[in-house]
């Protein structure tokens, strides 16, 4: 028998009774080769390494004899071809019982040798009690605690107390104690974290560390957008450690502390009716469909100027980036460079070239850039972009017909086809500048504040019969003002917890492979699955909601207005 291989005899936690096995590890599985006649159906079970998080061994001298030979591996099993939905992953063990002690021990140090056990770490575990409908404090006792038990990492929890509370955890942080933060919650703790580690005077050491997420919020875009379909699978990945670069944007505004951003920047109806979905929050993930709904229906135009920046010249930052902003006096802060902040001054009213803006559009009715490729967790936007490709996406439209809108809504939400219907306009870029207003002229020179809040006086707006509004910045499901603003990308600023098998290093063996594909391919089509029958019953249900809306005319119009505006007559 090879070095690597072991006589065992084998029990699984769903079946009791023991057979005879044998054992081999390779660069990148655990194979239990079951021998004939066990009560186990099939005769070879592979195992990845991805898919371990914890093992069980002999610790002392007090065991009993029949224990010190006795080794307890812990992993999730994906139930194929069943992948596609979350509850296919399912936690699972084996218990090896090996003829000698010395075997068990070998076994130990081979397996640990080839990186088949999680390596030691230490977690500080972020709990939002009121994450998504109050379930994450659920989550993280039922699947996360137990899951982390074996896993060999040091484990601290806190439940965050009050609104913005991860901001202030994430910037006090003692980093020498800290490998991992990790959040329970939705996108929306996330974004603390990531602006916490970001406002330290230490950020380029803060920044090093390793952010994740086990999503238990309402939206969770950001796990979606990672191949995370479950809670399960989020705590494989926070044990096993993997990690993956992460852009971030920053959006700077005159005379404000920047804000950083992981996952989107939206503008007009698509952040209209992100902010307004809080008041569904009862509705769980429904909750962005119905706002959705109710904003599509009373549609509105946001004026303003959209100047961007082609990517090549962001791409030529990025050799230098990270570099600190020279200190210009005790008192400044020192955060990842800026190269633009002086378009924030209100002297410049056109930024120069490289820079153009963008033409014909000084109505929006929705703007969005995104770097990751879901919005939600059952918005699947598109597959062309990833979370670090160093470039900014940008979709932008001025539509304004309602069927026009609802079309892509209802029947591309989940195939990753929306931006391929013909209602936004693509572009690359680099960099942002976003100036709300008719003409660019703020309300409150200082910040640049759009503040009224009806604005519907253009004359070219009266003209084209069009309804208006400042509109509301939203930041990662977060509300900014509504303010010239800059919005630059810091390529690979941040590191965050990526599942294994999506991001596995490159080794030729082809069984690793073939199983991390059919992973793969099972998790995208997860995402692409979930039927449009979904999608119309939520618009049936939203219809009603809606039909209510606009009996109540919240926005002082009467439904005849509306109709007559909605079909452009
Ligand atoms: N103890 C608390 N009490 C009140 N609010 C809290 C508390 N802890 C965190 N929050 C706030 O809850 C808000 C929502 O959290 P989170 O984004 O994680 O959940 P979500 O909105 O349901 O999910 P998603 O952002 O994915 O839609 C955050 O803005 C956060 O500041």
């Amino acid at each position: 028998m090879s070095p690597n291989q072991f006589q065992v005899k084998v029990s699984f936690a769903d079946h009791q009774r023991a057979s005879e096995a044998r054992l081999s590890l390779s660069t990148h599985e655990l194979t239990i080769h079951t021998s004939k006649g066990s009560d186990i159906n099939t005769t070879t079970i592979q195992v990845p390494y991805s898919c371990i998080y914890g093992y069980e061994a002999p610790a002392d001298k007090s065991t009993e004899d029949n224990d010190k030979n006795k080794v307890v591996v812990h992993y999730v099993a994906f139930s194929e071809p069943d992948l596609r939905n979350p509850s296919a992953a399912k936690r699972t063990t084996a218990q090896f019982l090996f003829e000698r002690t010395e075997d068990a021990g070998r076994f130990i140090q081979t397996a640990r040798d080839l990186g088949a056990f999680p390596k030691p770490k230490r977690i500080l575990l972020l709990v939002n009690p009121n994450g998504g409908v109050g379930k994450a404090k659920r989550i993280s006792d039922s699947v996360v605690k137990p899951m982390l038990q074996h896993s060999g990492l040091t484990v601290n929890e806190q439940y965050t107390e009050y609104g913005r509370h991860a901001v202030d955890i994430a910037a006090k942080v003692d980093l020498d104690e800290v490998d991992s933060l990790v959040v329970v919650s939705g996108d929306g703790v996330l974004h603390e974290v990531v602006n916490g580690l970001l406002s330290r005077p230490d950020w380029d050491r803060a920044r090093k560390t390793s952010i994740g997420i086990v999503p238990a919020g309402s939206g969770n875009a950001i796990a979606a957008s990672l191949g995370i379909v479950s809670q399960l699978v989020a705590t494989l990945t926070v044990v096993r450690g993997e990690t993956s670069k992460l852009d971030i944007f920053s959006l700077s505004q005159l005379n404000r502390p920047r804000i950083y951003s992981m996952l989107s920047f939206s503008w007009g109806m698509m952040a209209d009716a992100d902010i307004e979905s809080d008041n569904y929050r009862w509705l769980g993930p429904l909750r962005f469909d119905v706002a959705g709904f109710i904003r599509m229906i009373r549609l509105r135009r946001y004026p303003g100027k959209v100047y961007v920046l082609p990517p090549k010249h962001q791409q030529s930052h990025s050799t230098a980036k990270h570099q600190l902003t020279p200190p210009q006096s005790p008192s400044h802060k020192r955060e990842p460079e800026s190269r633009f902040q002086h378009l924030l001054d209100s002297n410049i009213k056109e930024p120069p070239k490289p820079w153009s803006v963008i033409p014909n559009m000084p109505f929006y009715s929705m703007l969005l850039l995104l770097n990751c490729p879901n919005v939600g967790e059952t918005i699947f936007f598109t597959n062309t972009i990833r979370f670090n490709d160093g470039i900014m996406r940008l979709w932008y439209s001025a539509e304004t017909r309602f069927w026009k809108i609802l079309m892509p809504f209802i029947f591309d939400q989940q195939n990753g086809k929306m931006v391929e219907r013909d209602l936004m306009k693509d572009l690359e870029c680099g960099g942002i500048l976003i100036v709300p207003g008719v003409e660019g002229e703020p309300d409150d020179p200082s910040t640049h504040k759009v503040t009224e809040p009806d604005w519907v006086t253009s004359p070219a707006a009266k003209a084209q019969n069009i309804y208006q509004k400042p509109g509301l910045f939203d930041v990662d499901g977060e509300l900014m003002p509504t303010a010239r603003t800059l919005i630059e990308v810091h390529p690979s600023l941040m590191n965050i917890l990526v599942p294994e098998w999506l991001y596995h290093k490159d080794d030729d063996n082809s069984t690793a492979r073939a199983h991390e594909a059919a992973v793969i391919q099972a998790i995208k089509a997860q995402q692409k699955v979930r039927s449009s029958f979904g999608g119309i019953l939520v618009a049936a249900t939203a219809v009603a909601v809606a039909a209510a809306a606009i009996i109540l005319s919240a926005d002082g119009h009467s439904p005849v207005e509306f109709l007559r505006s909605t079909l452009q007559l």
